[in-house]
């Protein structure tokens, strides 16, 4: 797999603003968001747009109501005060339902989104083996779970908030300024546009700081999380360590360390809630201000008391209306502020990887591996200087060496997890049941049902039930894990526990044994895999895996192994390596080896 894009800076996440990447970023999302014109994201955006310009004319109709009851109320005009009172209990009510309305789509909006990012981010997290990347050898970006649960979570329903309010300023405010500029002049339109800039331009100093820290507190949310996490799966282990204590101090302190970052995000908000609640107040002051200059230079002269007073409450409406829209939008940039943060957390485009080809090659043939070094990730020491070798069907492997010599990363260079340093690495099989399969040394369990446990493969398939049920328990059998079904109530009972925590470490190994004999390929790699199993255990697995057809390719300390093999690859550490034939062997499938 080679890892495009992936180059440490393409992250540059190291302090994130309010800038010009932010404004690329939120554009990507969107494009994630909005693919094309015709979408169901598009649908809901468009009927949010026609509910919100329908609310906002009724809200015109529900605030233009005091002034025609001034009218009525001066001219004592009864039947028309009926009707206007019917009238207010009309539109109140069909105010009050087109708003829930735009509520409900804001909340469908944001079930909506966030399914889209998650899903586009799950595209590229298992795509390839991006995730094992991330989570292993990246270290600038932090805490990739959290980003695809919690902070698309939050991008979403802080986005869902401000789009209704969003969508319709734009209309709102091109009419308020018409209605404001017909009954003020000029002077109302460019004095509240002036006092929106000024607004603005504070808002956006207060919010600079706002955006690195909260990008900080998820991040450090994530460490907290984390270390949680850590306890959870480890609890046995802590347990025996009696690590309470130590733990918990830790625990402790990272929950210090994000709490302190949340103070600090606290503070800052302060200045900012100062701002937009102070644009607030005078904002709503600034309409008196600016009503009473047509008034006190003598516009409105020749009006009787109650007309004057019908004017002002309509004129009132219309300037607190546009500065509210104004207002509106500076209250935004606490919810901006936000969605800067989370937008920065949703990178995307950095996880694009492209996997690796199988190359052509003898068909007896798993691996060629040309003088091939390799190093581990933050060293500069190789582990393997200019291997040379083939692996072959029917010539069985073992590589032995000292704890740290570079084994189980020969099978991590092999499976292409890691890239080699110099030289070349062919995988001329297929990965999977009818070409080579890695049996790590932690034992890998999937969640679900025993069946899924036995024929788990990287291909997608479907329940086979029934079909392959002899064969699997078969192998159970064989694999000396026949008990499990007891346990499991039966190979399709869906089981509520998790598999590392209720299976021996041995049974753990046996139950990946029964995978293997399952899926039957023609190359299996064995990293330790019988470890924690006794020599007659091994002896039994070993001997199923060749009446099995398979070529071994195991790693191991044992020197029991060595009966079950035909070539051994010692690695002496320093890049140091030799290959000898075992007794009675007679594989061949060196290709070049300085040593001898
Ligand atoms: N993700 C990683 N990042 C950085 N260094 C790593 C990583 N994984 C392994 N290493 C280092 O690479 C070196 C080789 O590790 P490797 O797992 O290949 O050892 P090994 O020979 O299999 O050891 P053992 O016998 O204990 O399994 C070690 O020094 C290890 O600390």
């Amino acid at each position: 797999m080679n890892l495009r894009n992936l180059s440490p800076g393409a992250c540059a996440d190291a302090t994130p603003k309010l800038d010009w990447k932010f404004v690329q970023r939120f554009c990507s999302i969107q494009r994630v968001l909005f693919p094309s014109w015709i979408n169901q994201n598009v649908l809901m955006f468009g009927t949010l747009l026609v509910v919100t310009l329908t609310e906002q004319l009724i809200i015109y109709q529900v605030g233009v109501l005091p002034s025609q009851f001034y009218m009525v109320l001066a001219d004592k005009d009864y039947p028309g005060f009926k009707n206007l009172v019917g009238l207010a209990m009309v539109l109140i009510l069909l105010n009050s339902t087109m708003k829930s309305v735009d509520q409900y789509i804001c909340g469908q909006m944001y079930v909506s989104w966030r399914k889209t990012l998650t899903e586009s981010l799950h595209a590229a997290y298992f795509q390839g083996r991006v995730y094992y990347t991330l989570n292993v050898l990246r270290e600038d970006i932090d805490n990739p779970d959290q980003r695809i649960s919690q902070d698309v979570e939050r991008l979403c329903k802080q986005m869902s908030t401000m789009a209704s309010r969003l969508i319709v300023s734009p209309f709102t405010l091109a009419y308020y300024t018409y209605h404001c500029f017909h009954s003020t002049g000029w002077i109302g339109p460019v004095s509240i546009f002036c006092y929106f800039v000024i607004g603005t331009v504070a808002n956006k100093m207060l919010m600079g700081p706002i955006v690195t820290t909260l990008f900080e507190q998820e991040k450090l949310e994530g460490d907290f999380r984390f270390k949680h996490m850590q306890i959870r799966v480890n609890a046995e282990s802590a347990a025996f360590y009696r690590a309470g204590k130590v733990e918990h101090m830790r625990t402790d302190r990272r929950l210090q360390t994000l709490l302190l970052t949340q103070k600090s995000l606290i503070n800052k908000e302060l200045w900012l809630y100062i701002g937009v609640n102070t644009f607030d107040y005078v904002g709503g002051f600034l309409s008196y201000i600016i009503i009473a200059i047509p008034i006190f230079t003598g516009v409105y002269d020749g009006l009787s008391p109650g007309e004057l007073s019908a004017l002002i409450s309509k004129n009132a409406f219309v300037c607190i209306y546009l500065i509210n829209g104004f207002t509106q939008l500076i209250d935004l940039s606490t919810t901006l502020s936000d969605v800067a943060g989370y937008t920065h957390r949703y990178t995307r485009s950095i996880l694009i990887s492209v996997d690796f080809d199988i190359h052509g090659g003898p068909a007896d043939t798993a691996f060629i591996l040309d003088h091939v070094s390799y190093k581990s990730p933050y060293s500069d020491q190789l582990l393997v200087d200019d291997l040379s070798l083939k692996i072959s069907q029917g010539t069985h492997l073992l590589v032995v060496g000292n704890t740290g010599t570079g084994k189980t990363s020969l099978l991590r260079v092999l499976n292409r997890l890691w890239e080699a340093e110099s030289g070349f690495v062919h995988m001329t099989t297929c990965f999977g049941p009818r070409g080579t399969l890695f049996l790590p040394q932690k034992p890998y369990m999937t969640d679900g049902t025993l069946r899924e446990q036995v024929a788990f493969s990287s291909k997608i398939s479907f329940p086979f039930k029934s079909l392959d049920d002899d064969r699997i328990l078969q192998f159970l059998e064989l694999a000396g894990v026949s008990s499990l079904l007891k346990r499991t109530g039966g190979l399709d009972e869906k089981v509520d526990w998790n598999w590392y925590d209720v299976l021996s470490p041995g049974e753990m190994q046996r139950l990946s044994f029964a995978r293997l004999f399952y899926l039957q390929p023609k190359y299996a790699v064995l990293d330790e895999a019988t470890s924690a199993l006794t020599e007659e255990a091994e002896a039994q697995l070993y001997r199923a895996c060749k009446q099995l057809g398979m070529t071994l390719v195991s790693l191991g300390h044992r020197s029991t192994l060595e009966k079950y093999h035909d070539i051994q690859l010692k690695l002496c550490g320093d890049g140091r390596w030799e290959v000898t034939k075992l007794k009675g062997s007679g594989g061949s499938l060196i290709l070049r080896d300085p040593a001898m």
